[in-house]
């Protein structure tokens, strides 16, 4: 792989804007803390963009990362293979969940062929292509990726991150579509932390308890079948990963590197942000989590990555949506350390 992907990222340098984020918030015309968990957003905003107060968060822009996964042949989604190409449509023509939201918000969206399995359902010629194959491979008994794949793969998602800075961002998000991609992600979040397939199993779009059962499974098998290759993180991604979310990654470390935060979303993005940390020590520090998915793989990782959530709603849909739903409150933590006014001017103390 491209070697300015592999190795660390430098920390934020901007310890002076984050303590000097403290203070102002401490100052403004509020109780001290009253503003709870936007005060820490404004803070990481500060370090982040290494001033205060932060620049305003208007330009935000969302990337869905489309691709197949072999596993769903195997009977771990509620839904069939067929819905990715299907939603690759419906984000065409902004009618997803996650265009309304985007819409609403005004977030800009593009969404990306990087894996789609086009000869189940054909995608439309407009999509933008980033090919690395079709469908990646079944996780539970094949690597996802060759060698060759993976490394092409990143090296698309480090392109991807380019365009979209290039384009003007003062926020990035990384959206998901495949249809059973939460295995693949739960594998990730597994053999990176540590975790059993018990612990990192959830439902996804809504398997029933025999679907559960079998995803665990599914999972146990992918995890033994891998063993210790799994220690290395890129191996890691080559073997229980796929395509679109290698490409995935690799956006968030280029995205870290060149210094932009990113707004997490559900399981597959904190599983990529899990691996690109790995990959690029240090990454996280440009990430926060946008909301609390339901899958139990989410939240063990937000833990190890000491993230708390802006939003818990029990949103379960992936394309970035729950990202995108927080991006007002990002907004509003770096407008209140613009604007509001400080007590003291209000209160002269004599
Ligand atoms: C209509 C539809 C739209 C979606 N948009 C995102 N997902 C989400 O659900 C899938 C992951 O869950 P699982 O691993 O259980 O298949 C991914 O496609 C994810 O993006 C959707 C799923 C469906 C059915
Ligand atoms: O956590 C997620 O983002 C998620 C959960 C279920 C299905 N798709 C995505």
């Amino acid at each position: 792989m491209s070697e300015q992907l592999r190795g660390p990222v430098a920390p934020p340098s901007q310890e002076a804007a984050a303590a000097a984020a403290r203070e102002r918030l401490d100052g403004l015309a509020k109780p001290l803390g009253a503003l709870g968990q936007i005060e820490d957003l404004a803070a990481w905003l500060c370090a982040v963009q290494g001033e205060c107060p932060p620049r305003p968060v208007d330009r935000v822009r969302a990337v869905i990362f489309a691709g197949d996964h072999g596993v769903t042949k195997s009977g771990v989604s509620a839904y069939p293979a067929e819905v990715t190409a299907a939603m690759v449509r419906a984000f065409l023509a902004q009618v997803a969940g996650v265009s309304v939201l985007a819409r609403q918000h005004d977030v800009a969206v593009r969404v990306l062929d990087i894996a789609v399995d086009d000869e189940l359902v054909g995608v439309p010629a407009e999509v933008t292509r980033y090919k690395v194959r079709r469908s990646s491979g079944a996780i539970h008994i094949e690597d996802a990726l060759s060698v060759d794949e993976v490394t092409m793969a990143l090296d698309y998602g480090a392109q991807i991150a380019a365009e979209e800075l290039a384009a003007g961002a003062d926020l990035l998000i990384g959206g998901d579509m495949g249809i059973g991609n939460t295995t693949p992600a739960a594998c990730l979040i597994a053999a990176s932390l540590g975790l059993s397939a018990a612990e990192v199993t959830g439902r996804g779009t809504g398997i029933d308890d025999a679907g559960l059962m079998h995803k665990r499974h599914i999972i146990e098998q992918a995890l033994s079948r891998v063993g210790d290759r799994a220690s290395d993180p890129v191996e890691r991604l080559q073997a229980l990963g796929s395509a679109d979310m290698a490409a995935a990654v690799g956006f968030l470390i280029a995205a870290a590197r060149a210094g932009v935060p990113v707004l997490l979303d559900g399981v597959i993005s904190v599983a990529e942000a899990i691996i690109a940390d790995a990959i690029a020590p240090g990454a996280a520090m440009w990430f926060a989590a946008g909301h609390r998915s339901p899958e139990p793989a989410q939240a063990l990782a937000l833990e190890k990555f000491g993230l708390t959530p802006i939003l818990d709603l029990g949103l379960r849909l992936g394309e970035g949506s729950g990202a995108v739903a927080a991006v007002p409150i990002v907004r509003s933590a770096a407008l209140v350390l613009r604007d509001m006014a400080l007590l003291s001017d209000l209160v002269p103390s004599d």
